[in-house]
């Protein structure tokens, strides 16, 4: 892994999402897989970020009614399958062992495999039925950043297909644009953020339900690239499981915007004096708040937020090297 080459990665979003968006005004990749709504029968593995992303598609596609479970390969727990189930194992490299021994696992029963893989010459696609790719380009830096971001605009347009929406090329253009203006407003906002974030017990982070692959995702980049303790959760779920550790730690939160449940962290944050990022949503007490263009869309949220810590991410892995 290289932390140069992952900042380069990063500064191709903008480029490769608009890319996407072009393909997206041409075809839609999920056509071959041709799904039904009403009688798809969707089972999602992956590890990681491919992970993420696919709990975030199977959840928003159960919310209007389609059959649609996502499970981390490595389990032992996976769900029954069958001729008319429809296995979707993402890996952006296609060689995650765990997706690939989930494959034999659940494939035995006659369902069918879609990969969705940025290596188009990988295990995985050898081993799919149909193959939809991420088209995220090549990501020297070793870290799944532009294929996550890819992933999940990939599964919006799945659910569009399934629910009659249109495709969301505009989205995506949206979304290289938010992309766009972090990178280019970078200087403004990133050192204040990584001064708050970034603190001797680590970094935590929180995302609405919905848009949860971002808090989980820009953990793992914190981890991945500069090796820095992090951990995300839910914002509901936040005065559950994370208020503890407010009291007596120097707690540190970055909060991506948009939950119901904002009030139950500030009920424990503001007393403490918490020290809080506040990303895509003006919040009073944060220390620093970041607004990107077009934050006020949630699903542009959901495509382009975790570039603020993937950034973040990345200027202290380049200042380690
Ligand atoms: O999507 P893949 O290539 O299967 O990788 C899964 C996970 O493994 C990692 O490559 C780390 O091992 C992560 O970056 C990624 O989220």
């Amino acid at each position: 892994m290289n932390p140069d080459a992952f900042a380069a990665d990063l500064a191709e979003k903008p480029a490769r999402l608009a890319e996407l968006a072009a393909a997206l005004e041409r075809d839609d990749p999920w056509a071959p897989v041709g799904l039904e709504a009403r009688s798809a029968d969707l089972v999602f593995v992956g590890m990681g970020s491919s992970h993420y992303a696919s709990s975030v598609a199977a959840a928003r596609l159960r919310a209007r009614g389609v059959r649609a479970v996502a499970e981390l390969a490595s389990s032992d727990l996976l769900p029954r399958t069958g001729p008319g189930t429809t296995v979707v194992a993402v890996s952006a490299s296609g060689g995650s062992r765990e997706t690939l021994d989930a494959l034999d696992r659940l494939s035995g029963s006659g369902a069918r495999v879609v990969g969705v893989t940025n290596v188009e010459s990988s295990a995985l696609s050898a081993r799919a039925d149909v193959v939809v790719p991420m088209l995220a380009g090549p990501e020297h830096g070793g870290v799944a950043c532009r294929s996550f971001q890819h992933t999940l605009a990939l599964f919006l347009t799945l659910e569009a297909g399934m629910t009659g929406a249109p495709l969301p090329a505009a989205l995506v253009r949206a979304a290289a644009d938010a992309s766009a203006d972090l990178l280019e407003r970078e200087s403004a906002w990133l050192p204040a953020v990584t001064e708050a974030a970034l603190g001797p017990d680590g970094t935590h982070l929180a995302a609405p339900a919905r848009r949860l692959s971002s808090a989980q995702q820009s953990a793992l980049m914190l981890r991945e690239g500069p090796r820095v303790a992090a951990i995300g959760c839910e914002t509901g779920d936040w005065a559950h499981v994370d208020v503890y550790l407010t009291k007596n730690t120097d707690y540190r939160l970055v909060l991506f915007g948009g939950s119901r449940w904002i009030d139950g962290v500030r009920e424990w944050t503001d007393p403490r004096g918490t020290t809080l990022v506040s990303v895509g949503e003006d919040l009073p007490t944060a220390a620093v708040t970041v607004r990107y263009r077009g934050d006020e869309d949630d699903d542009v949220r959901l495509l382009s937020e975790t570039l603020v810590m993937e950034l973040v991410a990345a200027r202290r892995w380049q200042a380690q090297a």
